[in-house]
């Protein structure tokens, strides 16, 4: 029997691409341990994203993968999930329960942005993450009206609010406040203010992503929330359109400026699927998405369909992720979500929360 090195097996390991972030499992630090007793392996992979759907088929792979070693004996994967905060803004300090602020935009309205955002938090509390919504959108807060909320939110202390839950997703909108015609209304500093209190004053208990729907745009509301909401990231959601696809690529802009960065886009509205008789046809337009993912050297997290269903879901307050967590939909939003959050876990981690704050006392 050739006894069977530990280097060999991370050899293999370096070659098995993890697809949610597309680097292999020694490079993304996923592999925490390896041992050989006898020719069996073990190996202890610790991903940084919420994976419950993957788990059994990535442990399946990766035991075949490593399966091609001479004279192999058992071998046992272990799995685990650590989601962590990762750093924000320079300027800013992480908020304190909230692992990791996520911010939807997008560069012009009516993309689907809300309905993206709803069914991507729903995607990752499905893969077993915390998961928390703030529905900044003042132009239109659609979010209570897709988790079947509404009404004013309560408050044990009359300073804090707590959160509206709606499948296990802790939710806070502006729709909860006020009337649906009150806060368009709002101008630059009155709306970047409510925002900022609306996050500040919510009780959120223990969120692993708090995902953010930001108003549509790239104006000045939008601008100097990204600057000062502590976000780890941003994802923008376009349609196919050329029209959208510029506004959309002004969202890049946006966050750069502002030194966010952006995990991917989401092309909404890709393909229509006929509900009679299955035709496909790319009503506005093909391959726009992945084209302003190439130029701007972001990545396309995944395209979905116009689907009568998507919008018929949301309409009905329970959103395509809940209706029909099997259905071809719910996956695709949910391998979305995992790349978002995969793509998140290779970034630096927030170093402020691991030391303690030093106080120098007089004495
Ligand atoms: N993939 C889809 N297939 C079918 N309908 C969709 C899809 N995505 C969104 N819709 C529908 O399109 C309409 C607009 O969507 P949504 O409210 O999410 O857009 P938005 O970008 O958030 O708009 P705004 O921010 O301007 O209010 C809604 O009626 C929604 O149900």
């Amino acid at each position: 029997m050739t006894p069977i090195e530990k280097s060999s097996i991370e050899a293999l390991l370096k070659t098995f691409i993890d697809v949610n972030h597309n680097k292999d499992l020694i490079a993304a630090k996923s592999v925490k341990s390896i041992d050989v007793d006898n020719n069996n392996i073990t190996i202890r992979v610790e991903l940084g994203y919420p994976a419950n759907s993957i788990i059994d088929d990535m442990k399946a792979a990766i035991k075949q993968h490593v399966s091609v070693l001479p004279d192999v004996g058992e071998i046992n994967v272990d799995i685990t999930v650590n989601i962590i905060a990762h750093s924000v803004q320079q300027s800013l300090k992480p908020h304190p329960q909230v692992k990791n602020i996520v911010a939807v935009a997008s560069g012009k309205g009516g993309v689907g942005k809300s309905t993206t955002t709803v069914n991507i938090a729903l995607a990752l509390a499905a893969e077993g993450a915390r998961v928390g919504i703030l529905d900044a959108d003042i132009y239109g807060p659609s979010i209570p009206t897709m988790l079947g909320l509404s009404g004013s939110p309560e408050s044990h202390d009359n300073r804090t609010m707590i959160p509206k839950m709606a499948y296990d997703i802790q939710t806070m909108s502006i729709g909860y406040l006020v009337a649906a015609d009150q806060a368009v209304i709002w101008r630059g500093p009155m709306a970047t203010n409510a925002l900022q209190q609306l996050l500040r004053d919510t009780n959120w208990d223990d969120l692993d992503y708090l995902i953010i729907d930001l108003p549509p745009g790239t104006g000045d509301i939008q601008l100097t929330l990204a600057q000062q909401i502590p976000v780890s990231g941003a994802v923008i959601v376009t349609t196919p359109q050329d029209i959208a696809l510029i506004d959309a690529q002004r969202g890049l802009a946006m966050f750069e400026k502002v030194n966010v960065p952006v995990l991917g886009i989401v092309e909404n509205m890709s393909l229509h699927i006929c509900s009679q008789c299955g035709h496909e046809e790319a009503i506005f337009g093909n391959g726009g998405g992945k084209a302003m993912a190439e130029v701007n050297k972001v990545d396309l997290l995944g395209a979905l369909p116009l689907d009568i269903a998507i919008r018929q879901d949301a309409d009905l307050g329970r959103p395509t992720v809940v209706a029909e967590p099997d259905g071809r939909t719910a996956q695709l939003y949910k391998e979305i979500a995992r790349k978002i959050a995969a793509k998140l876990a290779l970034r630096a981690k927030d170093f402020s929360r691991k030391f303690p704050t030093i106080v120098v006392q007089n004495t």
